[in-house]
């Protein structure tokens, strides 16, 4: 765990929705020692449960009221859809002190309604980091660690709260980036609601023919896995963007013509090819401890008892460390594991110990 060795930046902090984003935010403040105390406030009762049991939060509150006059610090983290109408619940009793932000994927509506309510302490945010997989119990701090965080102030949005929040940002270990928020909504639109529609449209191509699912490999699963997000969550959030998220579909489009257009002309094609290689490899790499894996090594199971408890003792034993585990097919001849690791190395390594084992093995970096 980090050390705590500063004097907390705030009292009383409030979580509003204690899910992915909300239950890695609370971590990282206490585990970071940032709040004297958190505090979660859900919709959900049992989120409040599980994220009391898990140790992310001190205490739960389940409705609005004169608790949160103490609150110096209140982030809301509920699906875009919900925030405008918590927002307008829980407005009136903050404290005109109180720090106030959130981490929506979308941010002219929020700040607009912000603005209406005459929160005036309020810092729209959004850690560009996340997972498909939400809920309290997928938290950790290690998630919004490095992460890109933008801040998207208004123009009446005081310099002394953005200044708190981007201590807040740094101080989680993650890299703030301020800019107005039209700018944010229409970068997000490309650079993650794009993303999904196109996910869904490859999914969807799939689904009518189940050959198809049968021959999808690693490249189409890198390329969907946001397809496996919460659809309800994720529909609302590109809904919340659609005029940008229009715009950015009708540039896709016209991408996708020029390439299958260039399939007549190989050595441009061969350009667009250079050039998208050239992008995606100097795309930064977030080190964080809890990432996705990077590094998968798929092992052939035959059809026999334990194989799982051979395959993971085997590589506990030599202290691979395996992040993550997926079984990828069962059949009556056997199946197929899929291993997320931490390094090439450990992909060698467990690969070489698996065969020796004689499993066959097909790494991936
Ligand atoms: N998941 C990601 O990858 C990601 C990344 C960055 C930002 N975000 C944003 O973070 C926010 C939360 O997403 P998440 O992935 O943590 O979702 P989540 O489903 O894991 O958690 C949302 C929590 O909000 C609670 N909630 C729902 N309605 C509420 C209401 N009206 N009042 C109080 N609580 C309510 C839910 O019970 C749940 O506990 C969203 O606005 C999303 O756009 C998500
Ligand atoms: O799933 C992930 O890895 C994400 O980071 C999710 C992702 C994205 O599209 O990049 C999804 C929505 C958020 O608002 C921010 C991040």
């Amino acid at each position: 765990m980090t050390q705590k060795i500063q004097e907390p930046l705030f009292g009383v902090a409030v979580i509003a929705g204690v899910g992915l984003i909300g239950g890695s935010l609370a971590l990282g403040l206490r585990q970071r020692g940032l709040a004297s105390r958190v505090i979660g406030y859900d919709a959900s009762p049992q989120a409040l449960e599980e994220a009391l049991a898990l140790g992310v939060i001190d205490e739960v509150r389940a409705t609005p009221g004169e608790w949160l006059r103490s609150a110096d610090l209140v982030v809301l983290a509920a699906p875009v859809k919900a925030l405008l109408p918590l927002a307008r619940e829980l407005a009136p009793w903050l404290s005109p002190q109180a720090t106030v932000t959130d981490v929506g994927s979308v941010k002219m509506s929020i700040a607009a309604e912000m603005e209406r309510l005459g929160v005036r302490q309020f810092v729209p945010g959004h850690p560009m980091a996340g997972s498909e997989r939400g809920g309290v119990q997928n938290a950790s701090a290690a998630l919004l660690e490095n992460a890109v965080w933008v801040l998207a102030p208004t123009e009446t949005t005081p310099l002394t709260a953005l200044s708190r929040v981007r201590t807040l940002v740094e101080r989680l270990g993650a890299a703030p980036v301020v800019m107005p928020p039209e700018a944010h909504d229409q970068l997000v639109a490309t650079i993650s609601h794009l993303p999904y529609l196109a996910s869904l449209a490859l999914t969807h191509m799939v689904a009518r023919d189940e050959r198809l699912s049968l021959l999808a490999a690693g490249g189409f699963r890198d390329l969907t896995r946001v397809a496996s997000g919460d659809p309800r969550m994720s529909r609302d959030m590109v809904v919340e963007n659609r005029e940008a998220l229009r715009e950015a579909t009708r540039r896709f489009i016209r991408q996708l013509e020029h390439l299958a257009d260039t399939l007549d002309h190989p050595d441009d094609l061969l350009a667009a090819a250079t050039e998208g290689k050239r992008t995606r490899d100097s795309l930064p790499v977030v080190k964080r401890s809890l990432l996705p894996p990077k590094f998968d090594l798929v092992v052939a199971t035959p059809d026999r008892p334990n194989q799982l408890g051979i395959i993971t003792n085997a590589l506990g034993q030599a202290g691979v460390n395996i992040k993550d585990i997926e079984v990828l097919s069962v059949r009556e001849q056997g199946g197929a594991l899929r291993l997320g690791l931490e390094t090439l190395d450990d992909v060698t390594r467990a690969g070489e110990l698996l065969r020796e084992l004689g499993y066959e093995t097909r790494g991936r970096g």
